[in-house]
């Protein structure tokens, strides 16, 4: 299980009501500060983070003067509009003194149902990380319509999770964890430390939140630990109002732990196990012998390609003799793969026209 400090690659969920001050509409720039300070102390042991930011639209409401209470659509996708400019600003002010760059990522439902939408997300996400670059992700509530929606960034911040391969989640809330009622109307409401499954009848003590700038309550929260530990990610509800939430939550602050069913790596390799394959590609002795090794897929052992199969999309991988030796995510189309047929990595360039990728199907990609 993946703790604080332990964890190699982490995503922090911050709610509306940390970020934003409810009576005012303003940022709470002093609590962000103190949000950075722990972002920095995170990377300084090494991790990668990922902030998974709420705020836009109470922001925007502020500035617009919109009254209180529900927004119509539209209202709450100009609110967010004005709002998303401010709160990116707001993080790159917060993170810049301590040298940390960051970068807005704005994403829908259809990023992640999309599989080569998914994958691109994948790879920017990675080259961002890899750059020691901090994401600031969030919902793309203008463009996103009641169908294509998350709607709330709890959900979105366990897709995150599992597009980045995260070992941990946090969601930073007004809420200290997981109770067996909601705390702020039943006082006899006693927290969870530890989840290790979770059962029906665990969803069932989640409600609706009440704080009035915020979306879905503890109902979206459990459905994020759901999804993230699933695909191998450990999820943590704590409390997020404090200075410094995160430093705090390792000196032992009270929170609900989800813990993780399987390891991120497991978990990718029994999803692209379970995906119908559009196609196949044979491949050599010398390539099997390479596989079995744990080394990437290079067209120069591949011999035939059969199907009509996009960039990502899951192909079977055959032995000389056409036995199914795996299967894995393709990094070419069909039809790139079979000019690339036995073509050395130095020679692919020349075949394509453009420098592509040195492996036709990632190790990471792969189920053998
Ligand atoms: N079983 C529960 N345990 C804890 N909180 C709960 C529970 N059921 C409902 N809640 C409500 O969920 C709220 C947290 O969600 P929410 O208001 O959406 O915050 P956030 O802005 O962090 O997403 C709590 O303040 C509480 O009112
Ligand atoms: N994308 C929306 C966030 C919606 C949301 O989930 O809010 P919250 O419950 O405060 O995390 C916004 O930026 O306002």
């Amino acid at each position: 299980m993946a703790t604080l400090t332990e964890a190699r690659r982490i995503v922090v969920k911050i709610g509306s009501a940390l970020l934003v001050d409810a009576a005012t509409g303003k940022l709470r720039a002093d609590w962000l500060a103190g949000l950075a300070q722990d972002v920095a102390w995170l990377k300084a042991g090494g991790a990668d983070v990922v902030l998974v930011s709420s705020g836009s639209i109470a922001l925007g409401r502020g500035v617009l003067g919109l009254p209180r209470g529900g927004l119509a659509l539209e209202q709450s996708q100009a609110a967010a509009a004005v709002g998303q400019i401010r709160l990116a600003r707001a993080y790159e002010e917060a993170l810049a003194p301590l040298g940390i760059t960051a970068a807005q990522v704005l994403v829908t439902l259809e990023d992640s149902a999309d599989r080569r939408r998914y994958l691109n997300t994948r790879a920017t996400m990675e080259t961002l990380l890899g750059l020691g670059i901090v994401p600031i992700v969030n919902e793309n509530d203008t463009v996103a319509t009641d169908e294509i929606r998350f709607g709330d960034n709890d959900r979105l911040a366990a897709q995150v999770a599992v597009t980045v391969g995260a070992d941990l989640a946090v969601l930073l809330s007004d809420v200290d964890g997981f109770y067996s009622a909601n705390p702020q109307t039943d006082p006899s409401a006693q927290r969870y430390a530890v989840i290790d499954e979770i059962t029906p009848a665990l969803e069932a003590q989640a409600g609706e939140g009440v704080s009035g700038i915020s979306k879905g309550g503890m109902k979206t929260k459990v459905m994020a630990a759901k999804t993230a530990t699933a695909a191998g990610c450990a999820l943590i509800i704590a409390a997020g109002a404090q200075h410094r939430p995160l430093a705090a939550l390792d000196d032992g602050a009270p929170h609900t732990l989800f813990k993780a069913r399987l390891t991120p790596a497991s978990a990718r390799k029994h999803w692209i196990a379970a995906m119908k394959p559009r196609g196949a590609v044979r491949i050599d002795a010398g390539a099997a012998r390479a596989l079995a090794r744990g080394t990437s897929l290079l067209p120069a052992g591949v011999t035939e390609v059969d199907g009509a199969f996009g960039r990502g999309d899951p192909v079977d991988i055959l032995g000389p003799d056409g036995a199914r030796l795996g299967a894995g995510l393709v990094r070419y189309t069909a039809e790139e793969a079979r000019a690339l047929i036995g073509k050395r990595s130095d020679q692919i360039e020349a075949v394509l026209g453009y420098p592509g990728r040195a492996a036709l199907v990632h190790r990471d990609d792969m189920v053998l």
